[in-house]
């Protein structure tokens, strides 16, 4: 099989033997070997959220599985499958691909944690606030019918992920009995961002991360997968996969929901796995808090979310880290 829709980094380590149809499907391939334990990620729904084993899974976990969330399984297929088809298109159309406020990138998307090992994706961002000003007329300016609807399904996606965000930090802000004011300022769904990834085929993926291990610096951050797996997240530090199934999405929590919660929530390590055989397309939607909301918690300074990610760029640059809200840490 071609490699020519592969970054040109990547192919080296690409086996080119056919690519199983399995992965159009939502069949999940059998969990990956490398020593992920059997332990259950907790599953919530969303049309009867039971507060007391979501508060479990925050603190315990930092991510759980949430089925029930009302978004149609036509438009969830509709969005990987076009991804894939997307993706497949010969490398150097990508870049140049979607017009703004749509961008392309490879190796190391913003949220990673380290930049020292290339990360085995390739992704379009997609900032939902700047898609949804766009005029209707802009918005249809792709002459490709398959990219046209491709922004608008974006679009409508977007909003799914921004009611259930919506719905989740709510409940969980009133668990927690955040401030009703401090409250308002914490997320703003509208601002959220779209990530759609596609992780390459990789003969090393014992020595090969589709995405270093890190935590995300959102409130929380919305996965939907295809049916391939790779998705591993850190409990207690034991690794777990978290296996696709249909119609499930994976819920992160990020680094401000930790901070908010005083970090009685966790913000949950995990990373992805590659895969020898098949490609992998997700989904991801991160929310954060309004830009000038000031995140106000007994275990850390005062901090925006701007002047987070701005001391996260610095670290990352400086010292090829994260550090992340150990930066923001009061002294005990
Ligand atoms: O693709 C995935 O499964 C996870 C991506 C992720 O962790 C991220 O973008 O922060
Ligand atoms: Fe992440």
């Amino acid at each position: 099989m071609s490699t020519n829709s592969y970054p040109p980094v990547f192919r080296h380590l690409s086996p080119t033997e056919p690519q199983p149809s399995a992965s159009a499907s939502a069949t999940p391939s059998p969990p990956l070997s490398n020593g992920a334990a059997a332990i259950e990620i907790p599953r919530l729904d969303l049309q009867k959220l039971e507060r007391e084993r979501l508060a479990v899974a925050c603190r315990e976990w930092g991510v759980f599985r949430l089925i029930n969330h009302g978004i149609p399984s036509a438009l969830s297929a509709q969005l990987l499958n076009d991804a894939r088809s997307l993706f497949s298109r010969p490398f150097d159309s990508k870049e140049g691909m979607f017009k703004e406020p749509i961008t392309y990138f490879f190796g190391t998307p913003a949220l990673s944690q380290t930049v020292q090992n290339l990360n085995w994706v390739e992704g379009f961002d997609v900032p939902l606030k700047e898609l949804q000003k766009q005029q209707s007329g802009d918005r249809g300016a792709e002459k490709d019918p398959i990219l046209q609807r491709y922004r608008y399904s974006l679009e409508e996606y977007g909003k799914h992920m921004g009611r259930v965000a919506r719905e989740l930090f709510e409940t969980m802000a009133e668990i927690l009995a955040l401030d009703p004011d401090r409250r308002q300022t914490y997320l703003s769904e509208s601002e959220g961002v779209l990530r759609v990834y596609r992780y390459p085929r990789c003969s090393e993926s014992d020595k090969v991360l589709g995405m270093d291990v890190h935590t995300d610096s959102s409130v929380v951050s919305i996965l939907n997968q295809d049916g391939v797996g790779g998705l591993q997240v850190f409990k207690d530090g034991r690794c777990v996969d978290a296996a696709p199934a249909a119609d499930e999405l994976v819920v992160n929590l990020g680094d401000m929901m930790q901070a908010m919660s005083n970090d009685e929530y966790k913000s949950a390590e995990h990373r992805v796995a590659v895969n020898p055989k098949e490609e992998r397309i997700s989904l991801c939607y991160f929310v954060f808090p309004e830009e000038k909301g000031v995140v106000v918690s007994s275990k850390y300074q005062p901090f925006t979310y701007k002047e987070f990610s701005e001391k996260v760029q610095e670290d990352i640059k400086t010292t090829g880290f994260k550090v992340g809200l150990e930066r923001f840490r009061k002294p005990e």
